[in-house]
């Protein structure tokens, strides 16, 4: 293992009774000093406690990223466990060549792209109808990848929604789908079945069920679907025409896809301009991480502070808090990016990991979270990193009084975070309030804030599809550099297939079907939920 982990523990071990109020005490520059920024964008890591020699230390991890970066970005197969490139940021970066096994693969991206913006045009124009006219509701089925970026991303960008309405089915559960297409029109809506194996068993089941919903009124229901998969042949099959199939290749990982085809939805919502404009975004992004410097490289910041966290200080979660509703979605959105990618226990050699891998990423927008959890983020015994999230522009001129005061909110929770509140003042408060003796010791005690709690503060001036793009490619870079410095793949997700291979297997146990297979808990589990169903 590396002797920079051993340093930074010992050095963490020795900050032991430091507070992160003395750093700045000891440097009235610090706030700017540990202020990283890109394009707009400003990320505030002062409020942690990485002083000048665990920064210096955190940079040496990040040695091996700048050649991983590269390789990354010059589409060599970094994804050695399923022998694949990763080259996402090809969808965004529409210019220039790219080889992949000797063949450039940016004419192929260029075709497909210029085929959505024909294609959203046409839905949103109404030159392409359904049997009933106008499109005007659009759902699009899939999971995973092929949900959570084009859903988070969607309903982050509201403002700009002038296209047909956009509705997200994901889950297997019949509720999901019957609740959706409860209140639509058949024949003026376009299914869109997002897939990029085609085989994913929620997806398939959902678009079957849509298929027959619109069959009852719909004479060539085919006529009104689109698939975006990169598995043609199954689209075909499925009755698909090639022409409303919207293809991608292998090299692009379910949960980093929103950018290309599996971002069609967002797109006919608010437009090519609009959609270019949040690729440009994330290609700014992609322009910072590969040219910035190390201590100016936002990314590689934000992957610093997570190692710091995460590995060095122990801590198990991630707390990630918007202070913007429309980013609703978003720490779903990256529960999956972060915990798909980096939760893993085997580093790219096989070998067993000694370090722990990501942490639990969860969240909330703010306000709310702050009337359900922050309870805990402010006194529980777990001590959480929370990354907030803020807008200094809001959407909504004539409600700018509400925005303040999200503003406000969101500072004054990580002030709180960092100060505390002290027995003394505490007992203060008490004492101004009339008690006194054993009592005022009692009640204080439940009022105390331990503070020194870590975490740091995005700033974007408004978020435009420009600022979404520089966000979302902004993490991918973060969870990257992470699983380069901590030696994994994070691009392969091997942990979901076994839960899916059980359920195809237990289905038929569930229609009665005697299936020697199974643990006695599950199959008592399964017993139970028949005689239920009698
Ligand atoms: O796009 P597909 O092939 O339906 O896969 C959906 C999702 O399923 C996963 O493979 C995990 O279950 C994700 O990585 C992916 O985003």
């Amino acid at each position: 293992m590396n002797p920079v982990w051993t340093k930074l523990r010992d050095h963490r071990h020795a900050q032991a009774e430091t507070r992160i109020t003395s750093l700045f005490e000891a440097d009235p520059t610090r706030a700017e000093a540990c202020t990283t920024t890109a394009d707009g964008l400003v990320f505030d890591w002062s409020k942690t406690m990485i002083d000048q020699t665990a920064l210096a230390l955190l940079l040496e991890l990040a040695d091996p990223v700048p050649a991983a970066r590269k390789a990354m970005f010059a589409g060599e197969r970094i994804n050695e466990t399923e022998d694949r490139a990763v080259l996402h940021t090809a969808l965004r970066n529409l210019s220039g060549a790219i080889m992949v096994d000797g063949r450039d693969v940016m004419p192929h991206v260029r075709e497909v792209h210029d085929h959505m913006r024909d294609f959203a045009t046409r839905v949103r124009d109404g030159s392409f109808a359904g049997q009933g006219g106008t499109i005007t509701d659009v759902v699009n089925i899939g999971i995973g990848g092929s949900d959570l970026g084009p859903a988070m991303a969607t309903r982050a960008l509201r403002p700009y929604h002038d296209g047909p309405r956009i509705h997200f089915v994901s889950n297997v559960d019949g509720a999901d789908i019957a609740d959706t297409l409860r209140h639509l029109d058949p024949e003026t809506t376009l299914v869109i079945v997002a897939s990029k194996t085609f085989t994913t068993i929620e997806t398939m089941t959902n678009a079957t069920t849509a298929r027959d919903w619109m069959a009852d009124k719909v004479r060539v229901p085919a006529s009104q679907f689109v698939a975006l998969s990169s598995a043609e042949g199954r689209t075909a099959q499925w009755g698909i025409d090639a022409d409303r199939v919207f293809g991608f290749e292998d090299w692009v990982g379910g949960r980093y896809s929103v950018w290309g085809p599996i971002g069609l939805s967002l797109m006919i919502a608010i437009g090519p301009r609009r959609f270019d404009e949040f690729l440009a975004g994330a290609a700014a992004m992609d322009a910072h991480f590969q040219t910035a410097p190390a201590t100016q490289n936002l990314p590689l910041m934000l992957a610093l502070v997570g190692i710091w966290h995460h590995q060095i200080c122990g801590y198990g979660t991630r707390a990630v808090l918007p202070y913007d509703n429309r980013l609703g979605r978003l720490p779903a959105y990256l529960q999956q990016l972060e915990m798909e990618s980096n939760g893993k226990r085997v580093a790219m050699d096989g070998s067993d990991l000694i370090l722990p891998s990501g942490p639990v990423v969860w969240g909330e927008p703010g306000t709310n979270g702050q009337h359900a959890f922050y309870q805990l983020i402010h006194q529980g015994t777990a001590i959480v990193p929370c990354e907030f999230i803020v807008a200094a522009k809001g959407h909504e001129p004539e409600l700018a009084h509400h925005h303040l005061l999200l503003i406000a909110n969101c500072l004054a929770q990580s002030e709180a975070l960092m100060h505390g509140r002290s027995f003394e003042e505490a007992r203060a408060l008490m004492a101004e309030k009339g008690l006194s003796g054993s009592e005022l010791e009692r009640q204080a005690r439940h009022r105390v804030f331990p503070g020194n709690r870590p975490s740091t503060t995005l700033v974007v001036e408004q978020l435009t599809p420009f600022v979404l793009g520089q966000i979302l490619a902004l993490y991918e870079h973060r969870v990257f550099a992470e699983g380069v410095i901590l030696g994994l793949n994070s691009f392969d997700q091997w942990g979901v297939e076994l839960g899916k291979e059980l359920a195809l297997r237990l289905a038929p146990m569930l229609e009665g079907q005697d299936v020697p297979c199974h643990d006695p808990s599950t199959r008592h589990l399964v017993d139970v939920i028949l005689d239920m169903r009698d």
